[in-house]
């Protein structure tokens, strides 16, 4: 199956590649440690890419769905999902290249390089991620970073302190190729997650780096 992206006008008329970082992010610091870097349209030809990945896209990535089990019922997870671990080739050049310019840039905070991709695919407003951390692995108990590179229709995605009421929600509208990076103790103390919309919204990818043993 295949998604139709409306795409916007400028990333059309542009070749697919990344926008300079140094200079162009805004940090967010957020409670506990945790801050938010963001760096609006960041990949050129954002639409361009969206199509290469997407379903059936000339990059032949191989979108899957799962299942998981609520209670006692296996249920379809909302969205679809690829990730490339730390030795596989990523589906397009860009994404290595975005891989290695976030290692760069991020080196003095991180200590070490963005190592996998994890990928989803989200095709309507249906699909969504609840709130959570990405806390399997090291970021359970350390400091850490995780890229959210997103290309395609944006979508809002939510921030809040863990246990944290709706009056400290915050809500950062993303795709055609912006970047947002949560970093230090983001994934520990803080929750985020792309809710559902009843909004008729087009479909987005999200590519999230993370460094060795982070997910
Ligand atoms: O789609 C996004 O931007 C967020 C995805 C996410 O939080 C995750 O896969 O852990
Ligand atoms: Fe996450």
């Amino acid at each position: 199956m295949s998604y139709a992206l409306q795409g916007s006008l400028l990333d059309q008329v542009e070749e697919v590649g990344l926008r300079s970082l140094r200079g162009c992010t805004q940090r967010l610091p957020l409670s506990h440690g945790a801050w938010v870097d963001v760096r609006p349209g960041w990949v050129t030809g954002a639409d361009e890419l969206f199509t290469r990945l997407a379903d059936g896209g000339l990059a032949g990535v191989e979108w899957q769905g799962e299942r998981r089990m609520m209670y006692d019922r296996a249920v379809d997870t909302p969205r679809l999902l690829r990730f490339y671990g730390e030795r596989e080739p990523l589906p397009d050049p860009v994404l290595a290249q975005a891989r290695s310019r976030l290692s760069d840039y991020y080196s003095h905070e991180l200590g070490e390089p963005f190592t996998t991709a994890g990928m989803c695919l989200y095709r309507d407003g249906h699909d969504s991620v609840a709130w959570h951390g990405d806390r399997v692995g090291r970021s359970r108990t350390q400091d850490t970073c995780v890229a959210i590179v997103s290309i395609g229709a944006p979508r809002a995605l939510l921030l809040r302190p863990v246990g944290g009421g709706a009056g400290q929600t915050i809500r950062r509208v993303l795709g055609h190729g912006d970047l947002l990076v949560m970093g230090g103790s983001c994934q520990r103390t803080w929750e985020h997650g792309i809710p559902k919309t009843s909004k008729p919204v087009g479909p987005r990818i999200s590519i999230q780096f993370r460094p060795h043993d982070v997910r």
